[in-house]
């Protein structure tokens, strides 16, 4: 699993940017070959998601082949509801970028039968040919999606009652009223996420420092469920300076120290085939 510790929750949204734009592009998508991405909501995001919204604007990266498929949403919440989390992708990036809505996926929170719509959204996984890069954020207690403490770390798409945690974090989006935070939701397992070929876990702020720490510095545990990307071959977990308060100096000393290894994995697409071509050019 690699860290990659940069200062303010702005250098976090444009390196995540960097990088999905890169893995879109290294991956030559076209109409024969779709870039499968997972998408996270939450505040942590947004800055990725406008990052995003920016290249695509400027011509820099197109979205017309790839796929998405968002973690969660509530159970019970209209999708024009603004706090459902179709409400939240459409408004913070789908309709800024030019992407196909057949291209879309988000659980349906609504649908008659909660259990089929989640079965039915592993095999919809399963038929793209499983997920490229999944990006994630994590909750103060480091459930990642809402696998919330407890849950399976073999888990797969299914209902699951938010935990108290939860609705406190979040009813800052409900009127600051517990009460109107939905008890449910439907989520992405943690296997689901393991499955994916890359994972990208953004984590910003004091109020995720413990569960940094619990998932980069202490074992595999249920209890914090985005531990469980330590036995993902291509993890990367990226925090600003706030996140690593709990942290041991060592551990923030020597993921600091990779930063110019990091960088290499958002060399832009462009300037590295520019250079190898005026390489090419000079040997000549
Ligand atoms: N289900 C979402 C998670 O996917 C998200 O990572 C988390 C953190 O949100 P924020 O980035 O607002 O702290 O909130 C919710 O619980």
């Amino acid at each position: 699993m690699r860290l990659v510790i940069l200062d303010k929750p702005n250098d976090v949204a444009e390196w995540a940017a960097k990088y999905v734009m890169k893995k879109i592009k290294d991956f030559n998508a076209g109409p024969e070959k779709y870039f499968t991405l997972g998408l996270p909501t939450g505040g942590t995001p947004l800055g990725m998601y406008k990052k995003l919204a920016e290249y695509c604007k400027n011509g820099k990266i197109s979205f017309k082949y790839v796929k998405k498929y968002n973690m969660d949403d509530y159970v019970g919440l209209p999708p024009d509801h603004v706090q459902s989390y179709h409400y939240y992708m459409f408004h913070n990036f789908f309709k800024h970028i030019d992407i196909d809505p057949k291209n879309v996926h988000i659980l349906d929170g609504n649908a008659t039968d909660l259990e089929k719509e989640c079965d039915d959204y592993e095999e919809k996984i399963k038929e793209a040919g499983g997920i490229r890069l999944f990006i994630g954020g994590i909750g103060p207690d480091g459930h990642i999606a809402f696998n919330e403490p407890g849950s399976s770390l073999v888990s797969r798409t299914r209902v699951k009652t938010l935990a108290h945690e939860t609705l406190e974090a979040n009813c800052r989006f409900f009127d600051n009223d517990i009460t109107k935070v939905p008890t449910q939701a439907l989520t992405v397992g943690v296997q689901t996420v393991l499955d994916a070929d890359d994972v990208l876990i953004l984590i910003t702020g004091s109020s995720k420092a413990l569960a940094l720490h619990h998932c980069i510095e202490e074992g595999v545990n249920h209890m914090w469920t985005a531990s469980a990307f330590q036995q993902h071959k291509h993890t990367i977990m990226i925090c600003d300076e706030d996140a690593t308060q709990e942290l041991k100096v060592k551990t923030v000393k020597y993921f600091k120290n990779l930063n110019k290894i990091h960088e290499k994995l958002i060399e832009e697409y462009e300037s590295k085939r520019i250079s190898s071509s005026m390489l090419e050019f000079c040997e000549k």
